[in-house]
């Protein structure tokens, strides 16, 4: 038998090559690419299923690949029949090209070798070369040529050419993303998700709505807590989502789930707004959502609406008397006072926005919350988005699939049915998924078990997240290719006023039509939830005079988001506008070696101010350039003088010993002070 490459087999049995990849990879057979030659093994165990059965030629196989063009499907059934006429009339054979005339119309998906066209064309590949290079490009036989470059090619043999999308069964986007017509679409609860600064009465607020309404009329109604829970209004049901915070929130949202629809932003009347205020407000404005404002404590001596309402009016929060379009509701969730009032606004929005979706569908939607519980298994309060959800749907939630066994609602009654926008505990699953994974139900079990599988596998292959959120490095690729018209940016500082400085210095840069939007700006280290919200957001973060928390720099990995700390604005400004114009100069990258904590001071005359420390992670080194951070603000930067372990002067200490630190020139060393020790180190290109 001759020998095939893998694109060669996909062509004969006219499938995608694609399609003949993720088998061999299923089949666990390791090829590069669909270049790959393939065995004869290979080519049996491929043909157990892509070979057509003997009664079945004529028919085109059940398609994985739907071909779209501009919105239309293509048929490819005469594609089919053609090809398979060739194969019968040439006993499988490699057809002879030259004899073959030049077709009229070709198609193709995502791209082709020169070869690959070539052979679409029936031309030899020195044919495509050549002209390629009369267009100035010079490619090799075995090169990639894109979707301009082949329809360039095509254009210049008179070829019409069409190019397939290729869907990938195993995206959950597919199916959540299928529209519905919209004569089929009816309206929904909405779904509201509170958020606030610390202590404004988020906690309270939710359980004072709970108590006085989900119970109403349950006698004796067990509220149990699933995450979110459903209330009524004037015989139009309200669903919250249980986990007041933004961290939540946005949690979500960086991981591609939008659950809410509503953010009721919480603010203390004797308080004010707050930096979490603004946090939240930043988090429900990148999100896109409708806001109500909900001044709370309004029982409390010191409550003043009317300065929350000003203050507000600084992040675009203009309530209605004075010209504005935001809502804004007095309560006190403590004596259960304004709450009718929130929930008919609630209302009201809904009414406005006219969140709808079609009850008649498989249902789609969302992971709120889930846990392995030891008589049940896995247990998960998924929140139905689109269709409804019944016991014994077969369902694929994230990477992990099953079929509903049991379905609880949010106060512990059993429900057989789930329409959009409820929330219900379901088990049945084979493995706990996340918050915010995704589920589609299938209509066909075996289906949402392929496809469950699928995605097990390949999140065993790839390690979740893949490589698309913006870094300073490849900005300029993705400006290049039209990907990116505006840069998001989070900035922390040191004092507002330069993070303002710096939002307005930055909001300057203009390259090439490209601009900075400043999604978020405040003082202070940078947190895990500037890194979730910049990794929701594909932003870059900046951190100007401050340092990234611990669980801020560690989700900072795991997210893939760029922290890009500096001291002097000018700097930051060059880095930005650099990386805009593609003129990044990326030698040299600061990596953190590891840190100390200072548990004493000495002062010592002639020597100054030693600082008794503890490595609390990785090393501190006698060579490496160190910053004192001081309650997430450097403090300075600058070089050891001496670094000692007892007496002996060492070249380095590690995690988990004690030693003495002494900075060049510098003497304000306090308790509790960190010593970060760091590196330059050159930046290793692929
Ligand atoms: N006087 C008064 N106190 C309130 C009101 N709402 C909440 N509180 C009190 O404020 C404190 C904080 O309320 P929580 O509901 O825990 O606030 P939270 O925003 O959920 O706080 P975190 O969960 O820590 O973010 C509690 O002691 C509440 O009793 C109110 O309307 N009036």
């Amino acid at each position: 038998m001759a020998k095939m490459r893998v694109y060669e087999y996909a062509k004969e049995r006219n499938v995608s090559s694609k399609e003949v990849l993720t088998k061999l990879g299923e089949l666990k057979i390791e090829v590069t690419n669909h270049m790959s030659t393939l065995t004869d093994e290979t080519k049996k165990n491929l043909d157990k299923v892509f070979a057509p059965s003997k009664d079945e030629t004529s028919k085109p196989k059940a398609n994985k690949t739907k071909t779209t063009k501009k919105g239309d499907h293509v048929r490819k059934g005469k594609q089919n029949n053609q090809n398979q006429k060739r194969n019968q009339n040439q006993g499988g054979q490699r057809p002879q090209r030259q004899q073959k005339p030049t077709p009229e119309k070709i198609t193709f998906s995502g791209s082709l070798t020169v070869a690959e066209l070539a052979e679409k064309l029936n031309k030899d590949s020195s044919e495509i070369i050549k002209k390629l290079m009369s267009l100035g490009v010079m490619a090799t036989k075995n090169q990639d040529l894109d979707a301009d470059s082949i329809e360039l090619i095509c254009g210049e043999f008179n070829v019409e050419v069409e190019e397939e999308v290729v869907v990938d069964e195993t995206d959950l986007d597919v199916y959540i993303n299928e529209e519905d017509a919209p004569e089929n679409l009816q309206i929904r609860p909405s779904v509201v998700t509170i958020m606030g600064h610390v202590d404004h009465g988020k906690t309270t607020l939710l359980d004072t709505i709970r108590k006085t309404k989900v119970t109403e009329g349950e006698a004796g109604g067990i509220t149990q807590h699933i995450g979110a829970y459903q209330v009524e209004e004037n015989g139009k049901p309200i669903t919250f989502l249980d986990t007041p915070g933004h961290a939540a929130f946005t949690s979500m949202r960086s991981r591609g789930a939008q659950v809410t629809d509503i953010a009721i932003i919480v603010v203390a009347a004797d308080d004010g707004v707050m930096p979490q205020t603004v946090e939240a407000i930043n988090h429900a404005k990148a999100a896109e959502v409708p806001i109500i404002v909900a001044v709370n404590k309004m029982d409390k001596e010191g409550a003043n609406p009317d300065r929350v309402k000003q203050e507000l009016m600084e992040y675009e929060l203009v309530p209605e008397e004075f010209g504005g379009e935001t809502i804004f509701v007095h309560l006190s969730a403590v004596k259960g006072e304004g709450i009718d009032d929130l929930l008919e606004m609630i209302v009201l929005v809904s009414e406005v926005e006219e969140f709808k979706a079609n009850p008649n569908r498989a249902a789609t939607g969302t992971v709120i919350e889930a846990q392995l519980d030891k008589g049940r298994g896995s247990v998960a309060t998924l929140l139905v988005q689109n269709g409804t959800l019944n016991v014994g749907d077969s369902l694929v939630v994230g990477n992990t699939f099953g079929r509903v066994r049991a379905m609880v609602n949010d106060i512990g009654r059993r429900v057989k049915t789930a329409p959009p926008s409820t929330p219900v505990e379901i088990t049945g699953l084979s493995d706990v998924p996340e918050a915010g994974d995704r589920f589609v139900v299938f209509e066909d079990e075996k289906k949402a078990r392929s496809v469950g599988e699928a995605r097990q596998q390949r999140k065993i292959v790839e390690n979740r997240g893949d490589n698309t959120k913006v870094s300073l490095d490849d900005l300029f690729e993705q400006i290049k290719q039209g990907e990116m018209k505006e840069i998001n940016v989070i900035i922390k500082a040191d004092v507002q006023g330069s993070a303002e400085a710096l939002a307005s210095s930055l909001q300057q840069i203009d390259v090439e039509g490209v601009k900075v939007k400043i999604i978020h700006k405040g003082a202070g280290a940078v947190t895990e939830s500037d890194v979730i919200l910049a990794s929701a957001s594909n932003a870059i973060v900046v951190g100007f005079n401050v340092r990234p928390e611990p669980n801020a720099k560690r989700t900072a990995e795991t997210e893939k988001v760029d922290i890009r700390l500096h001291r002097i604005i000018y700097k930051v400004m060059e880095e930005i506008e650099a990386a805009m114009k593609g003129m990044l100069d990326p030698e040299f990258e600061e990596k953190v070696i590891g840190q100390a904590e200072v548990r004493e001071t000495f002062k010592v005359s002639k020597v100054g101010t030693i600082a008794g420390s503890y490595v609390i992670d990785g090393k501190i080194t006698r060579n490496s350039s160190i910053r004192l951070i001081r309650d997430g603000v450097v403090q300075t930067e600058g070089e050891i003088d001496a670094l000692k372990r007892y007496k002996d002067d060492v070249k380095e200490v590690d995690k988990g010993y004690e030693c003495g630190i002494t900075i060049k020139n510098f003497n304000d060393i306090k308790e509790g002070d960190i010593i970060e020790a760091y590196v330059m180190e050159e930046i290793k290109r692929t």
